[in-house]
């Protein structure tokens, strides 16, 4: 049945991704499952481009374009910018690459976001990367990351300022990396975003990793849903 994103999506310009016809690998997960720490690592041994849907938005809102403000405002509730700013945003990142094939992360995070990319690119994913995590685990991840970049950022203050005293408390890391954006985080992935990944499944395209392992582990079973079934049976 088409949805009515469908209905206002179809008919109109074309995408230039229907051109590109990109291959694209969906990368998703809960807040802080560790979805950018493995894209990484993909990046470097099977030569994928990263594209983070939130990296994305947060550099529209440095860019100061007009909806910067709006995307600003949504991020800091931890709640979903409207579909048609971040698909406009991932179709110029991709267009822009040489790149054929693309590691997408943070994205679709609801139904909307991925029926209309579906319908306006025409690109449907090879699969989807699932990193499964709990909730305890994502939350000291997210914590310690915003820890991480508070002293980052003190020690940069000293080291500019020079004289051993911080004068002010530098603006460091993620403005949504706080308990409470964090909590409602969780709860738009639960109610919005898990039914995304249930789509894919019922499609028979969801590769799930055990994320709540360390790094390297983690990396260890990422790399045999990459490794090419050939390869493997050589190896
Ligand atoms: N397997 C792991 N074990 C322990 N810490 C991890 C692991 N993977 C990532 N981390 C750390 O957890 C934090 C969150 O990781 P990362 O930024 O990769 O998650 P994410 O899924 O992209 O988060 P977000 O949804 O907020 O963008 C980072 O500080 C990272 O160093
Ligand atoms: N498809 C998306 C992706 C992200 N957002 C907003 O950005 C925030 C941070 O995303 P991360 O993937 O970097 O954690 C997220 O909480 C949303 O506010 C979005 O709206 N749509
Ligand atoms: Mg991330």
């Amino acid at each position: 049945m088409r949805t009515i994103v469908d209905a206002a999506y179809t008919g109109g310009n074309k995408s230039a991704l229907s051109v590109k016809k990109p291959k694209v690998v969906f990368v998703l997960g809960g807040p802080g499952s560790g979805k950018g720490t493995q894209c990484a690592n993909i990046v470097e041994h099977f030569g994928y481009t990263h594209l983070s849907a939130g990296d994305l938005l947060r550099a529209e809102i440095n860019s100061g374009s007009e909806n910067g403000t709006m995307i600003q405002n949504m991020i800091s509730e931890g709640v979903i910018v409207p579909p048609e700013v971040t698909i406009k945003l991932l179709e110029k990142a991709i267009m822009e690459s040489e790149n054929d094939k693309f590691l997408i992360d943070g994205f679709p995070r609801n139904e909307e976001n991925r029926a209309m990319f579906e319908s306006v690119t025409g690109v449907v994913p090879e699969f989807v990367l699932f990193f499964d995590c709990s909730e305890e685990e994502m939350e000291r991840r997210l914590l310690s990351r915003n820890q991480v970049a508070k002293w980052v950022g003190r020690v940069w203050s000293w080291v500019r300022w020079g004289n051993g005293q911080t004068w002010f408390e530098p603006k460091c890391g993620r403005v949504d990396d706080n308990i409470d954006t964090i909590r409602k985080r969780f709860k738009v992935f639960v109610d919005s975003s898990l039914s995304v990944i249930n789509y894919y499944n019922s499609k028979g395209k969801v590769k799930k990793i055990d994320a709540g392992k360390p790094v390297a582990q983690v990396f260890e079973a990422v790399k045999a849903v990459f490794t090419p079934i050939d390869d493997k049976a050589a190896a």
